[in-house]
């Protein structure tokens, strides 16, 4: 298995040209060399333009035909365009209105992904759910969900749900609701269960797995996967916990663009997940999810080969930081393009 590189889990099909007409309005049948071929909508945060629409990736797209567009929120989306792809990750119920709205109205149009899929991701107790549903055996490895607890109001009951549940400390500790704000990526760790009272749900707290202070970053883009390793939270000893108590913000250290891959790492904490449990593990969460943009956290218990708990999924991650997006990302946008030309077979008059 190659781990610097891309996983294909699917031969990539031949993409068909598409051609332009005079409007700009794009076509599936011969192909035209110099214009663009396939228009690709996009709405997103200026910090997510930055990283992901890097002149390299935009470069590379417009040389294989694909030309960007920013969706301007001021204005109606039906009369922008047209576009053969939406790309889009705002927040907000106006925007999932609009956006859903646009997909009725517009099904010729690949919009990348529903609204209400993403909105899956959006509560961090049904994006763990639908991996808790999961069954992978006979995939070289098992993979969960750390022990948890939804905290939705009265804190001051805490220490008493924890205690009666049962669960091990210390605990991770973090805002139920991801909305791509900075506060609900603000994460505890919480050593005694008397001061979670102080912390304000909703919240889920989450068991601590020792996992040698590294994790996996595995992107899934349309049937592509690849895989990162990042650092991560160190291990947690039983004097750390005799020693410390209170809870204590840490950073995001996982999200840091320095890939582990390079550094002198103990083989049984840094091989990589197997393939096949990779592989399924995708093509489960891409069609219980019905999303084609997401990526995972993955982290192997400390001690063994092949128990894995998946404790993050992000929708439309960050792809700048994962070596060579720019082709595998075009080729997703060419794949997508020739979908959308073998739905529709006939070109339609009035588009031409
Ligand atoms: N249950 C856990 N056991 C051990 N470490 C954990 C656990 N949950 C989270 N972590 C550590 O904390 C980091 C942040 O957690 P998580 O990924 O859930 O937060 P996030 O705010 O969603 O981050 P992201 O920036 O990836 O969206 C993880 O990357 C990992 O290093
Ligand atoms: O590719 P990784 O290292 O996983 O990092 C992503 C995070 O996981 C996402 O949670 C970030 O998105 P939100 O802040 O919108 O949740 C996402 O923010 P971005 O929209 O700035 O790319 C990334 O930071
Ligand atoms: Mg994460
Ligand atoms: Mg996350």
């Amino acid at each position: 298995m190659r781990f610097e590189g891309e996983i294909h889990t699917e031969e990539k099909e031949e993409v068909k040209e598409k051609e332009v007409n005079s409007m700009g309005h794009s076509i599936c049948g011969g192909g035209s060399p110099h214009q663009p071929k396939v228009v690709v909508g996009y709405a997103l945060t200026s910090k997510k333009k930055k990283s992901f629409l890097k002149p390299k990736f935009t470069s590379l797209a417009w040389s294989k035909g694909i030309s960007f567009v920013s969706i301007d929120l001021n204005r109606p989306l039906s009369e922008q365009g047209p576009f053969d792809i939406v790309l889009h990750k705002l927040s907000g119920k106006e925007w999932r209105e609009v956006i859903e709205d646009y997909r009725q109205k517009h099904p010729e149009v690949i919009v990348v992904d529903p609204p209400d899929a993403i909105q899956h991701l959006r509560n961090r107790q049904s994006m763990q759910q639908v991996v808790a549903d999961l069954n992978l055996s006979d995939c070289n490895g098992k993979v969960g969900i750390p022990r948890h607890l939804v905290i939705t109001k009265d804190q001051s009951s805490i220490p008493y749900e924890v205690a009666k549940a049962g669960m091990k400390l210390p605990l991770v500790v973090k805002p139920l609701v991801v909305d791509g704000s900075a506060k609900s990526h603000e994460l505890f760790l919480a050593y005694d269960e008397f001061s979670l009272s102080t912390l304000e749900p909703p919240l889920i707290l989450q068991e601590f797995v020792n996992h040698g202070g590294l994790l996996f970053k595995i992107y899934i883009t349309g049937e592509t996967i690849k895989v990162v390793r990042r650092f991560s939270l160190p291990n947690v000893n039983k004097h750390d916990l005799s020693r410390v108590t209170g809870v204590i913000q840490f950073p995001r250290v996982s999200n840091a663009a320095a890939s582990a891959d390079d550094a002198d790492l103990d083989p049984n904490i840094a091989e990589f997940p197997p393939k096949p449990l990779l592989e399924k593990l995708a093509r489960e969460l891409r069609q219980r999810l019905g999303l084609r943009l997401f990526n995972m956290d993955m982290i192997r218990e400390h001690g063994t080969k092949d128990v894995f708990y998946v404790i993050d999924i992000n929708y439309f991650p960050g792809y700048g930081k994962v070596p060579d997006y720019e082709n595998s990302f075009t080729d997703f946008l060419l794949s997508l393009a020739s979908s959308k030309c073998k739905r529709k077979p006939h070109i339609d008059p009035l588009k031409v």
